[in-house]
């Protein structure tokens, strides 16, 4: 879906670009102060998908920010380029409301309304949504050089996003391609627009009614490209399960439960192509 009203400031959109193609224009040596093996590490610079598992390293460098708690994370982003914090920041807050906006309306559409209530209210639902205005938000800031072989690699590789919903801003530049029907489908790059992936955990919670996008992305022979992806779950700690009142006589349960802990695991011993991670909590 690419959502053009959202009601974020277009200068926090320019600024974050701004600030995260300053990033990658640091030295090296700048840079890799920043990189990490711990998949925890509230901050990590790094390339291709996974650079400690593929075989093939793909085509794009990466920062991610850990976003959650702010004020326990903010000291360990980098301090160069200087605006990069403040703007991390501002956007860090405005896709994390837009995306408690777009929860309340999935919740919505599968007949779970009454867990948008207000959290004051004695509901037996209200840790959910809760759970949502608590939960984990990741940035990461794609920068995909331009290659002079486009054909012989890829930006990255088929996958699917681990969390409920990414909200990812690309700048003008064509490579994310969505898999639809079994075709590869280019998203149009349209200024100052969102496009929301469903992820994994979306899948799971809604029992399949929701399905999490198949995603690639290609690179540009001419021209490098930035993009941002706003990642968000439940905290790190919760369970995922599929939502009990989605579950009936006629709808059984489709996913094992499952938590942040078992996804590290997997991808620590299994390259993440596709949807393998999702493909292995599947019940049927
Ligand atoms: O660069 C893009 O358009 C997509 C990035 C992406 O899929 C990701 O960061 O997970
Ligand atoms: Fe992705």
């Amino acid at each position: 879906m690419q959502l053009i009203n959202h009601g974020i400031a277009r200068q926090s959109i320019l600024d974050m670009i701004e600030a995260g193609r300053k990033f990658f224009e640091l030295s090296f040596e700048e840079r890799s102060k920043y990189m990490s093996k711990d998949v925890r590490a509230p901050v990590r610079y790094g390339t291709s998908f996974n650079q400690n598992k593929d075989r093939v390293f793909c085509w794009r460098d990466f920062l991610k920010l850990d976003c959650h708690p702010l004020s326990d994370v903010l000291p360990y982003w980098p301090s160069s380029p200087t605006e990069l914090r403040q703007a991390a920041v501002n956007y860090s807050k405005e896709t994390k409301f837009l995306y408690l906006m777009v929860v309340g309306a999935i919740l919505e559409s599968l007949g779970l309304a009454e867990t948008t209530k207000d959290i004051d209210e004695n509901d037996g639902d209200d840790h959910i949504i809760k759970e949502f205005q608590d939960g984990s938000q990741l940035l990461v800031v794609n920068c995909y050089p331009s290659c002079p072989e486009p054909d012989l690699t890829l930006g990255i590789p088929p996958h699917s996003d681990y969390g409920f919903l990414t909200l990812l801003l690309q700048d003008e530049v064509t490579g994310l391609q969505i898999q639809h029907q079994g075709r590869w489908v280019t998203v149009e790059p349209i200024p100052n627009s969102f496009v929301i992936n469903v992820g994994d955990h979306l899948e799971i919670f809604s029992n399949g009614r929701y399905r999490s996008v198949l995603h690639r992305v290609l690179v540009n022979p001419l021209r490098s490209r930035i993009s941002i992806a706003s990642l968000h779950s439940l905290p790190f700690g919760s369970m995922v399960r599929p939502s009990p009142k989605l579950i009936n006589d006629a709808n059984p349960r489709r996913y094992k439960d499952t938590d942040f802990a078992s996804f590290i695991e997997y991808i620590a011993s299994h390259e993440h192509r596709s949807k393998n991670f999702l493909d292995s909590r599947r019940l049927t």
